[in-house]
């Protein structure tokens, strides 16, 4: 008899990156992840970021049918375009698993990642790679809230007590066996803002890992800014010996 242990190949780190959104609240005349950020596509970040990620093994795109741009944008190496955008990200991001099935192995681990959130680098992939391990339920970076949170509905104004209470980053990883399960089962796109929401609606708890603010995501005008003051400290670039990095 086999020792199906033998047989089973290692799992591997996959980047997903949905990016066949519209960017209907930037309000631009083109989808906001081809917006120029710090001097090159806002897409282009999040890809440079997993292609020089030691730990990950390949990067797939998840962009429109009839996207004009990616293919003038990706790297030479290490990202495959997969032109199965959804109408919901959830949508883009389960067509994106139904593409790689039979490609992927039902135990590689894949990081979702939007291409909205330009920020990320190799130091917070590895920081979720390590503190996630190997959590049955996968992880995700996420910031705790820091103000006072406010739910108002209908002129009603309560305080929400926000002990507890975190912002769900990206990248998002799980296993793909899980994860493709969790997907398939969700029947309301609306209920599922992130992928976590659908590991978490079969009753298990992924892991949340403290990420960073210079990962937001790119929504809002004034969120440009931001994001370019983020790359421009962050960047990776040779410093001399009295510059400190910011913490
Ligand atoms: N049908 C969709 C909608 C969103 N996304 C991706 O999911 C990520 C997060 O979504 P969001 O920030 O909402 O982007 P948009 O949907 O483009 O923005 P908006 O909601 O303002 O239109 C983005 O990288 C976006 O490209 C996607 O792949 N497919
Ligand atoms: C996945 C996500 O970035 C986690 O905060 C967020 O839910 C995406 O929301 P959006 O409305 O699709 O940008």
């Amino acid at each position: 008899m086999t020792n199906s242990l033998a047989s089973k190949p290692p799992a591997r780190y996959i980047a997903l990156i949905p990016a066949a959104g519209v960017g209907a609240r930037m309000g631009a005349t083109s989808p906001k992840q081809y917006l120029q950020l710090g001097g090159k596509p806002m897409l282009r970040h999040t890809l440079d970021a997993f292609v020089s990620s030691p730990l990950i093994s390949h990067t797939y795109v998840v962009v429109s049918a009839d996207d004009p741009i990616i293919d003038s944008i990706i790297p030479a190496q290490g990202v495959t375009v997969l032109r199965h955008g959804g109408a919901s990200r959830m949508d883009s991001v389960r067509n994106g698993l139904l593409a790689l099935h039979g490609i992927l192995h039902e135990d590689d681990w894949v990081l979702v990642h939007d291409a909205a959130r330009p920020g990320l680098d190799a130091e917070l992939i590895e920081r979720l790679i390590v503190e996630t391990g190997e959590h049955p339920a996968g992880g995700l970076l996420a910031l705790p809230v820091v103000d006072t949170v406010k739910r108002c509905v209908a002129d009603e104004v309560a305080t929400v007590a926000r002990d507890g209470l975190w912002l769900a980053q990206t990248p998002q990883m799980f296993r793909y066996h899980l994860l493709y399960r969790a997907l398939d089962a969700a029947t309301d796109p609306s209920m599922i803002t992130d992928d976590a929401s659908a590991v978490e609606a079969l009753g298990l708890a992924p892991k949340l890992v403290e990420g960073h603010p210079r990962n937001l995501k790119v929504t809002l005008p004034a969120d440009i800014l931001i994001a370019e003051m983020y790359l421009a400290a962050y960047a990776p670039q040779v410093q001399p010996a009295s510059h400190t990095q910011p913490n």
